[in-house]
């Protein structure tokens, strides 16, 4: 008889969750509930976007995984109550926090060879440190720190000693990937001297426990960690995901230590690394456009279709929510090359879509100079349904892109882990390839042109020499 086993995507936006057949992988049932447009966030607000997700969903399921946004800060006091409100891994108000950080422990290089990343304003030390610093009263109240995902996990348990995974732990800024184990020095010296307690780190197939129903729990992981476990990622495929945060990921054997700091060396959740480039300001980039332009998302697409290749000279610099890679925590967008001629709906939409893929351009060549062999892109998240994005995706990237289906990757992997607990494999269980979209590399001088011009407008209105970086 089929076993069932179901996954769930707690990220910035919503949370999403399948429910699949353990040993083939097909999605037989979906839920999904939204999360509010903030960055700091009670917990109790997951939570009851997990109850309203699953309802009916989860009666005949054996087995049950968390995939969650990285790097929130979730502070507990000894009963286990949440301290404050979570602070999201898109909150920059500890940038200065990063700051300090990084030049106590000697720069960016001592980071990177620590804890495989230099902590920018999205990593969770840095959120503990402006914890300590600007409330120190609640500060001295926390016993344990969590992340998003290891909070559901230990709710959907009922108590119990919580426990996280490798690969959510290696976002920390506190866990070392390349030696498996916490840095409570790093934790020590962000947090003012206290060092609450830490989840416990599982195996990549360990199971976390059951709940009161007795539905097995595995460990869970984060978000990004869960998408490459369910796309199974050979030699040469690196993913964009365009959710909130763009990412750009592939898996490898050894950990990296960049310290420029733009290639985070996270781990993955099958036991190997999964260094990764990150931007803020990705699908919302173009929601923000559309509301601007007062059209829907297919209006955004049919407008940027309309426009030529290059937008007419328009450049947008998309960090509407400050940025983190390049780290400018402050920044606000710009758009550039204004002419009276240029300056129509169409070459704006366009000029959207290419300003926030080729911020994800320059993560591809980071991910490469890292050992990362880019022979296709795997797009994934909400703006890879775009109909432009899929269109400007293989010009801008250079390389063929592929959009597999059914689109609920995180969801999916959460439920690839869970499967795999559930059969007590070594290895994950060989779910069938994904029907996929194909799209063939795009004019590649053409890719050429539009990424340099988004550099050189970059370097024209910021002085990157003063963000975190070995040149620095
Ligand atoms: N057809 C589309 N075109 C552009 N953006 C889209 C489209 N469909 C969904 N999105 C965007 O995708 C985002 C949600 O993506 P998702 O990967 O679920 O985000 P997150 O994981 O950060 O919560 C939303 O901002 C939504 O507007
Ligand atoms: O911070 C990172 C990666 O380091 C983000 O990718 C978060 O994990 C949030 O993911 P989305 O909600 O945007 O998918």
């Amino acid at each position: 008889m089929t076993e069932l086993v179901a996954g769930v995507d707690s990220s910035t936006q919503s949370t999403k969750v399948v429910v699949v057949d353990a040993d083939t992988g097909a999605v037989v049932r979906t839920g999904r509930a939204a999360h509010p447009d903030t960055t700091e966030v009670d917990p109790r607000v997951w939570w009851d976007a997990f109850t309203e997700a699953t309802a009916g969903l989860l009666d005949d399921v054996r087995a049950i995984g968390i995939g969650g946004q990285q790097h929130g800060m979730v502070a507990l006091d000894s009963a286990g109550e949440v301290v404050r409100p979570a602070l999201l891994w898109n909150d920059t108000r500890s940038g200065k926090a990063a700051e300090q950080l990084v030049g106590e422990l000697g720069g960016p290089r001592a980071w990177a060879e620590a804890v495989g990343s230099v902590p920018v304003a999205s990593f969770t030390v840095t959120k503990l440190r402006w914890f300590a610093d600007n409330e120190p009263g609640l500060a001295d109240r926390v016993a344990r720190v969590l992340l998003p995902h290891d909070w559901l996990t230990w709710r959907l348990l009922g108590g119990g000693e919580p426990v996280t995974d490798r690969g959510d732990a290696s976002g920390t800024g506190y866990f070392s990937p390349a030696e498996g184990k916490y840095r409570q020095d790093l934790l020590g010296l962000a947090f003012g001297g206290r060092t609450p307690k830490l989840p416990r780190v599982l195996a990549p197939a360990e199971a976390a426990g059951r709940t009161p129903d007795g539905v097995l729990v595995s460990a869970g992981t984060g978000d990004n960690m869960a998408a490459a476990l369910a796309l199974g990622l050979d030699e040469g495929d690196v993913v964009v995901s365009l959710g909130t945060s763009g990412t750009v990921f592939g898996v490898s054997e050894t950990a990296a230590a960049d310290p420029t700091g733009i290639v985070a060396g996270f781990a993955d959740a099958t036991g190997r690394f999964l260094p990764l480039a990150c931007t803020l300001n990705a699908a919302r980039v173009l929601t923000a456009t559309a509301a601007m332009l007062d059209v829907d998302l297919a209006g955004l697409d049919r407008l940027a279709l309309a426009a030529e290749p290059g937008a007419g000279g328009l450049a947008l610099l998309p960090y509407l929510d400050g940025e983190r890679t390049p780290n400018l925590p402050d920044a606000a967008g710009s758009l550039h090359g204004l002419r009276r001629t240029n300056m129509t709906p169409e070459n704006l939409a366009r000029a959207a879509v290419e300003g926030m893929l080729c911020g994800l351009a320059a993560g591809l060549d980071a991910v490469r100079e890292h050992g990362i062999t880019v022979r296709r892109v795997l797009l994934i998240g909400g703006a890879a349904q775009s109909e432009a994005v899929r269109a400007i995706a293989p010009i801008v990237f250079g390389v063929p892109v592929t959009v597999p289906e059914p689109a609920e990757h995180v969801a999916r992997g959460a439920a690839r882990q869970a499967a795999w607990a559930l059969s007590g494999a070594a290895r994950p269980p060989a779910w069938s390839e994904d029907a996929a979209l194909n799209l063939p590399a795009g004019d590649a001088a053409l890719g050429a042109e539009l990424r340099q011009r988004h550099l050189d407008v970059r370097e024209l209105v910021h002085d990157l020499s003063t963000t975190t970086g070995e040149d620095s």
